[in-house]
Order: C-alpha cells, then sequence, then structure tokens
C-alpha cells in the first residue's frame, strides 16, 4: 500500500528538445557581381540554395528546414519539404531573428536547438551537419563548425602589410551554428544588427561556443570566383555519387 503522504509519480508528457535548421536566404549578394541573387544562381545544375537544402533533407533528426527569404520573394514556393517565411530583415541577423519569431509561430520551443545555416555556404553535407550536432547537443551552450586559420595573417594598410598577426588561437567561422532558440533569439535581440553570425550575440552575451573542426570545402559563395570552385566541387561530388 502506499504511504498516504507519498506522492504519486505525475506523468507529464516530457518532450524532448527537437532540432530545426534555419536558412537566411534573404541577402542580396553585392559582392558576388551582377547578376541574380547569389543564392539562386545555377550551380552544377541547380540552384546554389537547392544544394544547401538538400544537404540538410538528408539529415533526418533535423525536424523543420525553414528558409528566411525577402518578403514576395516566390523563388522556393514549389520546393517540397521546407518551411518558407518571409521575415529578410536589412540584415543578416535581423533575417536570423524573424526566423527563430517564425519558427516559435510554428510550435518551437525555447530549448529547441536550431542550426542556422548561410543558403550561400551551398558545399555543405549531411556529415558536417551531423558532426555540428554530434558535437553540441550535449553542451550547455551549443557551438559553431570552424576552421583554423591555414595562411599567414597580415594586418593591412592603404594595400600595404603593418604587420603579423598571431594565428594561434585563431579560426575561421562557418555555419551551421547551433544553440537554442531562446538563448539565441534573447542574445540576437540584445547583440542588435551589429553582429555578422550567431556565435558572435551569444559570446557578446557571455557564453562561450563549442568550436567543431568544419571543412574548407565548406566556404560561403562571396565572390564571384567562388562559382567556379564550387561548381567543379558539386559536379566532383555528382560524378562520385554516380
Ligand atoms: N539581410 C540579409 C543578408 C544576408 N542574408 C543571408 O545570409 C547569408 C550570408 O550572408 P552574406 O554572404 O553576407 O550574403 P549577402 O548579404 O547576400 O552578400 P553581400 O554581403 O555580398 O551583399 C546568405 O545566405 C544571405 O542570403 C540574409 O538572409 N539576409
Ligand atoms: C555567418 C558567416 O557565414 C560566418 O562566417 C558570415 O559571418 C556571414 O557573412 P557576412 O559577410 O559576414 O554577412
Amino acid at each position: 500500500m502506499a504511504h498516504p503522504f507519498m506522492s504519486h509519480p505525475v506523468s507529464t508528457p516530457v518532450t524532448p528538445p527537437r532540432l530545426h535548421a534555419f536558412i537566411p536566404c534573404a541577402g542580396s549578394g553585392s559582392r558576388a557581381g551582377a547578376g541574380a541573387p547569389k543564392q539562386y544562381r545555377p550551380v552544377a545544375g541547380l540552384a546554389v540554395v537547392r544544394h544547401t537544402l538538400a544537404a540538410f533533407a538528408a539529415v533526418p533528426r533535423v525536424a523543420t528546414v525553414m528558409v528566411g527569404v525577402a518578403p514576395g520573394d516566390r523563388e522556393l514556393a514549389q520546393e517540397p519539404g521546407i518551411v518558407l517565411a518571409e521575415c529578410g530583415g536589412p540584415t543578416r541577423a535581423a533575417t536570423v531573428l524573424g526566423g527563430l519569431q517564425a519558427l516559435r509561430e510554428r510550435g518551437a520551443g525555447e530549448d529547441d536547438w536550431v542550426l542556422v545555416h548561410d543558403a550561400a555556404r551551398c558545399l555543405v553535407t549531411p556529415e558536417l551537419i551531423e558532426r555540428l550536432i554530434a558535437g553540441c547537443e550535449g553542451d550547455p551552450v551549443g557551438g559553431l563548425l570552424a576552421q583554423p586559420l591555414a595562411d599567414t595573417l597580415k594586418q593591412g594598410l592603404a594595400g600595404r602589410a603593418e604587420a603579423t598577426v598571431p594565428r594561434e588561437g585563431l579560426w575561421l567561422a562557418q555555419t551551421p551554428q547551433m544553440f537554442r532558440l531562446g538563448l539565441l533569439a534573447s542574445a540576437l535581440a540584445q547583440a542588435g544588427d551589429g553582429v555578422t553570425d550567431e556565435a558572435s550575440a551569444i559570446e557578446q552575451a557571455g557564453h562561450r561556443p563549442r568550436l567543431v573542426p568544419g571543412s574548407a570545402h565548406n566556404f560561403k559563395l562571396t565572390w564571384p570566383e567562388d562559382f567556379a570552385l564550387a561548381e567543379a566541387l558539386l559536379r566532383t561530388r555528382q560524378e562520385t555519387r554516380a
């Protein structure tokens, strides 16, 4: 017989945190030269962002793939398996903050993990995404893919090298970057539009994101010459799979 003061276990359903991807896709690609915004330019037979989406579609643990586009942008309107949010803002940080709100409106919880990934980083692979998840899931803060610097670093002024900067401990930030929705939303709101990635906002909030080794192939299409390199690498992957 149960002791009269012994409380019965209450079976409140516990929903484990889920994983969502948010893909900011609302930039203008001004450094990539003339033409359509870089995320919609064709590379290896597909628009840049469609390669990005294919990598996330191959990671079954990602419950939602949300793409943040500029208001009125219908480029991905027929794309299966994604949620479109017309939350594009004047900066990447504003687009991401809008996306986090859109995820909340679709039922995402404050403790759910969000993987933010640039649409323009179309060489990401399912293996890299899974490596980041494995590296961050048990972490109290979360983290990002990053690559240690491979070249000597110069401080430049007016086209001349002023000094050589020690590169020990310096990493190039990549994406995805994985943080809990509530923490990331409050950090971004606090940090404002000046931050160029999620980890910066989290750092400003007093945390130290985990650095998970990425890959040199996971570069962001930024400059005109990046497209030829992406084309070559993606074609090689396609041939290897065939
Ligand atoms: N207001 C913005 C700016 C950028 N991005 C997205 O953030 C990613 C990385 O940004 P970046 O390379 O800086 O893209 P752009 O801002 O488009 O490029 P640029 O700075 O050369 O104009 C891209 O997928 C881009 O579409 C966004 O969603 N909203
Ligand atoms: C988020 C990012 O890709 C990390 O390297 C990068 O900061 C975004 O690009 P931007 O040119 O700084 O907007």
